[in-house]
């Protein structure tokens, strides 16, 4: 089997770089930049991709052994990738005068087989044109001996490189996220043609695979699962039903940040749908009692995170043989903690179940999700027969509304922020929207501002919508809705939640935002 080895300098989308290489059917492994190269020699890879990272090549210590040059290997390098390949093949890198996020448009030059007959359309010259994303703030000044330049635009004239000969190739901008539009079809043509590995591994295995390793893992100890009626922890319920049976039990947590009448839905769905046994804890009083007085966001994760294993453990001490906690944690959930094997990251944000987790847990972890990205959550969940209805839902994250209440979490904010939250998710479903958007909610924000209401003054506070459309959660836009729509959610919210008087549009992509404000 044909393998690509992809060295992670730290990026926050390297696993993006594996799940295009999974897509073009080439089995792929993320190892951290500073492996040996007996080891990289060894793993033998058909192509080595080194991917983007936070810091600068030129005063950084995340340094590859430039060996790894010398083993007549194919070679793409993307963005910190490209500038360490520069820098260590005699070119130059420096800070640039100009920082770019976000979109740009770049011309191909040079017919190379990376970009040749890739385009999105072309200029008046008969250029080739590409959309790609960029996230840097250095640029390559000088490249290499044996490099010529493929790709340029005015504020990133050095944009791609290649030696041709050696079949080395470095880009600036992201072919892994999907804002490069044609960012598979540059994968496929570097793994699949320039690397030549065979497209022979498949998708459709790995529910086979992943049921035996479950199986392998667990013997006959008992799994407790955290369940929260989303996607990732049914489709988790699902997978680890089908492997161990009766030996699972899911344990749902009311931790009173639900949305409205969430509990209620979540224990009918399951009841319907999955044949496993779920317990209910209600949790709510201790969540709350323990968030009192706190307003930092990564705080306030780490004590939610911290309840959820309370409970976890609790619930696990009166099966006899309990000895694993699973959860539906996904590649996401993963990266932005920094919780990755390499942990060569940034911390984004601590997600309560990875960089919440405390050192205390006594139980096992078995996520067997941990891997994949939402899109093949999803299908997965498919495939294992899971109503379409549970597979497409909105995601909700584990703290639910207390990473939405911004500040410290009062029962009161709690209240108002279900009923506005309710009533935007009622309209998107009105207008046929809900399904046009990846994620949509209410944030509530503690602040008040003045307005008027049948001639008398309000001093109430606000909150802000949020929309986005997204494939894999890691980068987003928010939603173009109709202006119709969000002017009835508006009114909806300021007419019937009294408290609340003004209502706002968060209009921020990610990054530079994040999906959620907390
Ligand atoms: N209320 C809850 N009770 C029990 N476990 C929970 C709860 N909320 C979250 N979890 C656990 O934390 C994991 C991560 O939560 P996350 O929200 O990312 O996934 P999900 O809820 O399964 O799916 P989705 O992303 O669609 O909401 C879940 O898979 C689940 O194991
Ligand atoms: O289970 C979760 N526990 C968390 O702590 C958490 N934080 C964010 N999210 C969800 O992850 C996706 C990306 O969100 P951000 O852009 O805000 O990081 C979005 O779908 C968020 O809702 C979480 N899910
Ligand atoms: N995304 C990246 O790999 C960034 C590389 C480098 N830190 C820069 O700013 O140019
Ligand atoms: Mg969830």
């Amino acid at each position: 089997m044909d393998k690509i080895l992809i060295l992670d300098f730290g990026s926050q989308v390297t696993q993006l770089i594996a799940r295009r290489v999974r897509e073009a059917h080439v089995y792929s492994e993320i190892h951290p930049f500073d492996v040996t190269i007996d080891f990289i020699r060894d793993f033998a890879p058909k192509a080595i991709i080194l991917s983007g990272g936070p810091n600068s090549v030129y005063e950084s210590d995340y340094q590859a052994d430039p060996a790894l040059f010398e083993l007549g290997v194919p070679v793409l390098g993307i963005c910190y990738g490209m500038q360490w390949m520069a820098q260590s093949l005699g070119g130059k890198v420096e800070s640039g005068n100009v920082r770019e996020f976000g979109y740009a448009e770049i011309r191909a030059r040079g017919h190379s087989a990376l970009f040749r007959d890739i385009q999105d359309k072309t200029n008046d010259q008969g250029h080739g044109l590409l959309d790609v994303w960029m996230s840097h703030g250095d640029k390559v000044t000088a490249v290499p001996e044996g490099f010529k330049v493929i790709a340029s635009n005015d504020s990133c004239p050095i944009a791609a490189i290649a030696d041709e000969d050696r079949k080395f190739y470095a880009v600036q901008f992201h072919p892994e996220v999907t804002h490069t539009k044609q960012g598979t079809a540059m994968i496929n043509r570097f793994v699949l043609e320039i690397a030549g590995a065979a497209p022979s591994w498949v998708m459709k295995d790995y529910i086979e695979t992943a049921v035996a390793r479950i199986r392998e893992q667990v013997g006959s100890d008992e799994v407790i699962l955290g369940l929260s009626g989303g996607v990732d922890s049914s489709v988790a319920a699902a997978l680890i039903h089908r492997a161990i049976g009766d030996q699972l039990t899911c344990v749902f947590v009311d931790h009173g940040l639900l949305r409205y009448k969430e509990a209620e839905q979540v224990m009918e769905m399951f009841a319907g749908n999955l044949g496993v046994k779920v317990i209910h804890v209600n949790a709510a009083e201790d969540f709350m009692k323990h968030l009192e007085g706190v307003s930092d966001p990564e705080q306030k994760r780490k004590i939610i995170g911290r309840e959820f294993v309370e409970v976890f453990q609790q619930e696990s001490a009166k099966l006899p043989s309990a000895k694993w906690l699973a959860q539906g944690t996904i590649y996401p959930d993963v990266i932005e903690s920094a919780g990755s094997k390499t942990k060569k990251a940034h911390t984004i944000k601590s997600h309560h179940n990875v960089g919440g987790l405390p050192d205390t847990l006594k139980l096992q972890l078995l996520e067997p999700l941990r891997e994949l990205f939402k899109d093949e959550v999803r299908e997965l969940g498919v495939a294992l027969g899971l109503p379409p209805h549970m597979v497409y839902r909105h995601p909700f994250p584990g703290p639910g509304l207390g990473v939405r209440i911004l500040g410290e979490v009062k029962s009161e904010f709690v209240g108002l922020l279900q009923r506005a939250d309710a009533i935007f998710i009622e309209e998107l479903r009105n207008f046929g929207w809900y399904d046009k958007t990846s994620q949509a909610f209410a944030v509530f924000l503690p602040v008040k501002s003045v307005g008027v209401m049948g001639d008398g003054r309000t001093y109430d506070y606000v909150v802000a919508l949020r929309a986005v459309v997204t494939s894999d959660f890691m980068t987003a836009h928010w939603a173009e809705l109709p202006y119709e729509l969000l002017g009835r959610v508006s009114n909806r919210i300021i007419n019937e939640v009294r408290g609340i008087n003004r209502v706002v549009y968060d209009v921020s992509g990610k990054p530079p935002a994040t999906i959620e404000w907390e």
